[in-house]
């Protein structure tokens, strides 16, 4: 006889569940961002301090903009509305092109493209769901790269951002060699302001280094980019959570797992579906404000990130917190004097190795002859969490394994008040002209700070996209099942991202054509 449900009708039921849990907590737990845009716009109304007439002008013009922004939310934008022009980067994600909308009246993005496929095999769903959301609350910040929409199909997932048309920081540092302690102010003066943006966001970045995560603009200021590993402590951000939900319903409707052949000879399925915790909520409990509470609770514990760049505290795979960002910094800052990082080894257990014993490897060459205060910044920087500089707020998370916060929002301050930088005025560092500013360019889908070898690829690049979809071996074993798995993995490609669409508010998406056809 057939089984009442199949494994895809509870994979199709736990998306539904996922879904509606993370689209009412957005929805209760904020106010909508169109009552913010309202507010938004009186605050700037009052500060006007407009007569009645000239006010009442003002709010016709912003009910119209807000009923142009709405409709352009409810176009569907899908890839082949881009042009796409060259392929700017690669990773284990898929890879960011260089693309111009086919009305051509707009200007060029850098659109990631993220193959679903692949990611849900790696069970990368709840790092990807980060990077969007902070991306998105990243909007309008001058120190995160601009997102201007996200978007998906059954295959990719894809984020639409500004193009950063000087390339990324290390390809800055390699084609200048070491840099002064003038010029380095100034970049690490920016760094010290991007992270603090992702830190006042409630989210540690978890990935701080040179390459590809600080993006050069047209002007030559920095921005901060690839959230692939930030971690926001949020339920809806945790793996835990979506496999809980999809292995207690199997568990509390029984339908019977296979796995693969691996699974099957060493009884993985059994084991799977008897070690899942499925929580109850306690009688009377919401489950939204319980999710809140309890998975508040979750702490950064995964090792993740680049050794060479890793703070001790997440080698050593203890509870940390958004002090493992303000090491990466001391880290890129030795790095942009030296051309090499302390921790630089032929391998990443030499580099693991090498962390985990930073007091011998932190050698600062006397014939560099660093100022003082240049010294004093890298070794308050690169030391153990309790004594780093910016650790105030963050004393109380010492004391046990528990930590109450991790991540404070003004962690930086202390940063700021180093005297090594005491000449940066940042309130208005942003307006400063940086010491270098891209040009040479022909125009605005120039390439020329891109390595050759992405932008001289040709434009599809996806031809091994199949057979890594083939050999990756699923992390979930539902997805491993022989029977069931294909079925699966197609219906969580289309269930697993619901939510993921936005559209930036505001003139940007509009001024580059984005919706102009
Ligand atoms: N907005 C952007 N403008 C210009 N280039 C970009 C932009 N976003 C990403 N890139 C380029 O694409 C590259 C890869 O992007 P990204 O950093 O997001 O991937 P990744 O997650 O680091 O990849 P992996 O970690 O798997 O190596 C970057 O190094 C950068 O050169």
């Amino acid at each position: 006889m057939e089984p009442l449900l199949s494994l895809r009708d509870l994979e199709i039921a736990s998306n539904a569940k996922i879904y509606l849990e993370t689209y009412f907590n957005k929805m209760l737990a904020s106010p909508s961002p169109r009552s913010l845009r309202r507010r938004a716009a009186e605050r700037l109304i009052k500060e006007l301090g407009l007569g009645s007439t000239e006010a009442a002008r003002c709010w016709d013009d912003w009910r119209a903009k807000e009923t142009e922004y709405l409709r352009r939310c409810r176009t569907r934008l899908q890839i082949r509305d881009f042009n796409v022009l060259k392929i700017i980067g690669k990773g284990s994600f898929g890879c960011v092109k260089l693309a111009r909308m086919e009305n051509r009246k707009g200007g060029v993005f850098a659109v990631k493209i993220i193959q679903k496929g692949v990611q849900l095999k790696n069970g990368q769903e709840a790092h990807l769901r980060a990077e969007r959301d902070l991306l998105v609350a990243g909007e309008g910040s001058r120190w995160i790269v601009p997102l201007i929409a996200s978007f998906q199909d059954d295959e990719n997932l894809y984020l639409a951002m500004e193009y950063m048309i000087g390339g990324d920081f290390l390809g800055f540092l390699i084609e200048k060699g070491v840099l002064s302690e003038e010029i380095a102010r100034f970049y690490v003066a920016e760094m010290v302001l991007c992270i603090e943006e992702v830190h006042k966001l409630s989210f540690i970045h978890r990935d701080v280094k040179p390459e590809d995560n600080f993006c050069i603009t047209a002007s030559g200021h920095l921005k901060i980019c690839d959230f692939g590993l930030a971690f926001s402590g949020h339920w809806a951000h945790d793996s835990a959570y979506f496999e809980e939900q999809r292995w207690g319903l199997v568990k509390k409707t029984q339908v019977s797992v296979g796995g693969d052949t691996i699974d099957k000879r060493t009884g993985n399925a059994l084991a799977g579906v008897l070690s899942t915790k499925v929580s109850t909520i306690p009688h009377g409990e919401r489950v939204l404000s319980w999710r809140n509470k309890s998975g508040r609770r979750r702490m950064a514990r995964s090792v993740v990130g680049t050794y060479q760049y890793m703070a001790p505290e997440v080698v050593r795979e203890q509870a940390y917190d958004a002090r493992c960002d303000w090491w990466s910094l001391g880290v890129i800052t030795y790095e942009i004097l030296f051309g090499y990082t302390p921790f630089d080894a032929e391998s990443r257990e030499e580099s693991r190795i090498k962390v985990l014993n930073w007091s011998e490897h932190l050698a600062l060459d006397p014939t560099a002859h660093l100022s003082q205060q240049m010294e004093s910044l890298i070794r308050s920087l690169i030391c153990e969490k309790e004594a780093r500089l910016g650790s105030t707020a963050y004393r109380v998370n010492d004391a046990s394994d528990h930590l109450s916060n991790y991540v404070y929002s003004n962690g930086a301050e202390e940063i700021r008040a180093h005297p090594f930088f005491a000449t940066v005025n940042w309130r208005t560092l942003h307006m400063q002209i940086p010491p270098f500013v891209p040009n040479g360019l022909l125009d605005d889908t120039d390439t020329k700070y891109f390595t050759e070898s992405f932008s001289s690829r040709n434009v599809s690049g996806e031809s091994s996209v199949e057979s890594e979809v083939l050999q990756v071996r699923a992390k979930d074993m539902l997805l491993r099942d022989k029977e069931y798995g294909e079925e699966i993995l197609e219906a969580r490609k289309k269930g697993a991202f619901l939510g993921y669409t936005y559209v930036r508010p505001g003139d940007a998406g509009a001024a580059k054509g984005l919706f102009a056809h």
